[in-house]
């Protein structure tokens, strides 16, 4: 053999390994994803539940917000209180909140208004979402804080089930991303990316003590976050979420799933804006753990597909076409397994759907990833950032605070 044969064998098998490592991260998904979300843990005496403060940034009204934030108010859970923490203090928001205090005298809420600036204090950093969330988090009474995205609708006892999952050595409680089940064909894409692509990669990442931390909906413990600075000290993130997990990992403490999903529920749906968003988490990943940068475009099912036909056709002389149809065969049924066990109930949708929505996924993904390559600034809200290797950020424009997406 000649010197560049052994390189292309070399290169052949490493590529061989990585797509069996992928079908056995695919298996763990399912396994895992099964046991995990079908684990139900037994309450303790109320009683010794810890109290939680949940902090809930907002910005902006959606036709679904209202009944997001009313479930808030109707937790089976002994002891809490909901910080409101609304950005501009001309966003109409706060007559939800208002609305929903008045409406539930007795559960302890508080509305907090305006970012540190606005109170004549220097924002604690670029991260919209930590300068909106400081004062509530500054004012948290309990030793243990949720924070827990706009969109998210929670199930009477999820604040129960991820309490009961914070043992002693466990610093950080987070739910896995997954979709409400809502109208409409673009919900159904969002519903088939965050329980395939997205879920199995959650999944795996946290069994295998990976950090894989998405901010929508985490529980905390005080104490380790006063011990990293504070939130404030994240400010300087925009990827608030991964290092915050970090620095839980890095005081010894272990990050867990709790068994219900995060059930996102945006009154809006747009092709756009669902695929702005993808492109801008991919922003945020590439320039945080740079790994992704590599291994995510070559984790796709096409380009993984075309990859593996020809290094399959070299070592093993398959067909090339034969092979690439049976791959995307197995990874379709693979994901629709996994969907499934991540919705646990009937999907909204039929398996033709099913197809079409996946098939518009995997076509589109790598035209995501290309797009956020293209552009490494990133746009949130209508502001717009720029981050460093590592992680830290700064803001290249400034736009009025209370746009929404
Ligand atoms: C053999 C090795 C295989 C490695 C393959 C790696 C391929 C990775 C492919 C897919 C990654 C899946 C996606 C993971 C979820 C990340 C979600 C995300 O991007 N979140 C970012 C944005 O979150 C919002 O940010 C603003 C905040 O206010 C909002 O509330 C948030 O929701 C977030 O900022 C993420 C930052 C970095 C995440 C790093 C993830 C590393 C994933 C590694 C997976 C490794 C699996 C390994 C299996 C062996
Ligand atoms: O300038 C901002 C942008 C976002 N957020 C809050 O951060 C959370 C996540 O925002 P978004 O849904 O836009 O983020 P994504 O989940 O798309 O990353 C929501 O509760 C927002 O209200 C905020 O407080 N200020």
């Amino acid at each position: 053999m000649e010197p560049a044969e052994y390189v292309i064998f070399g290169l052949c098998i490493v590529l061989f390994v990585g797509f069996i490592v992928n079908l056995l991260i695919h298996i763990l998904a399912i396994v895992y994803g099964k046991w995990k979300l079908s684990r139900k843990l037994s309450p303790p005496v109320v009683e010794d539940l810890p109290g939680i403060s949940i902090i809930k940034p907002l910005v902006g009204v959606d036709p679904n917000l209202f009944d997001n934030l009313e479930a808030y108010f109707n937790f089976k859970y002994p002891q809490y209180e909901i910080l409101f923490c609304i950005q501009d203090e001309l966003d109409s928001v706060i007559m939800i909140a208002q609305s929903l205090i008045l409406k539930y005298p007795k559960v302890d809420a508080k509305i907090f208004i305006g970012d540190t600036e606005l109170k004549g204090k220097k924002n604690v950093g670029v991260n919209p979402k930590i300068n909106n969330m400081i004062r509530g988090y500054e004012a948290a009474k309990y030793d243990l804080f949720l924070i827990s995205d706009s969109s998210i609708k929670m199930k009477e006892d999820t604040l129960m089930d991820m309490a009961l999952h914070m043992t002693e050595k466990i610093g950080l409680v987070q739910q896995m991303p997954f979709v409400c089940d809502r109208p409409g064909f673009v919900s159904h894409l969002e519903k088939i990316f965050f329980g395939t692509h997205h879920g199995k990669m959650y999944l795996v990442a946290n069994f295998l003590g990976i950090n894989c931390a998405s901010g929508m909906s985490t529980l905390f413990r005080k104490e380790i976050i006063e011990e990293a600075g504070g939130l404030a000290h994240f400010g300087k993130y925009l990827a608030e979420d991964y290092m915050l997990a970090q620095a839980v990992l890095d005081r010894g403490y272990k990050v867990l799933l709790c068994s219900q999903t995060a059930l996102q529920n945006s009154g809006y749906t747009s092709l756009t804006t669902f695929h702005d968003r993808l492109i801008r988490w991919t922003k945020l990943r590439n320039a945080t753990v740079v790994t992704t940068m590599f291994f995510e475009p070559i984790y796709q099912c096409i380009v993984q597909g075309l990859i593996m036909a020809f290094v399959t056709e070299y070592l093993f002389s398959w067909s090339p076409l034969v092979f690439f149809m049976v791959h995307v065969l197995i990874w379709f049924l693979l994901d629709y397994i996994l969907l499934s066990i991540i919705q646990q109930g009937p999907l909204p949708f039929s398996k033709f759907e099913f197809l079409v929505g996946w098939i518009l996924n995997e076509i589109s993904y790598p035209i995501l990833v290309c797009r956020a390559h293209w552009d490494p600034i990133i746009t949130w809200r209508s502001r717009k950032y720029k981050i460093r290797w590592g992680g830290i950020t700064t803001e290249v424009t400034s736009a009025p605070p209370s746009q929404s997406k």
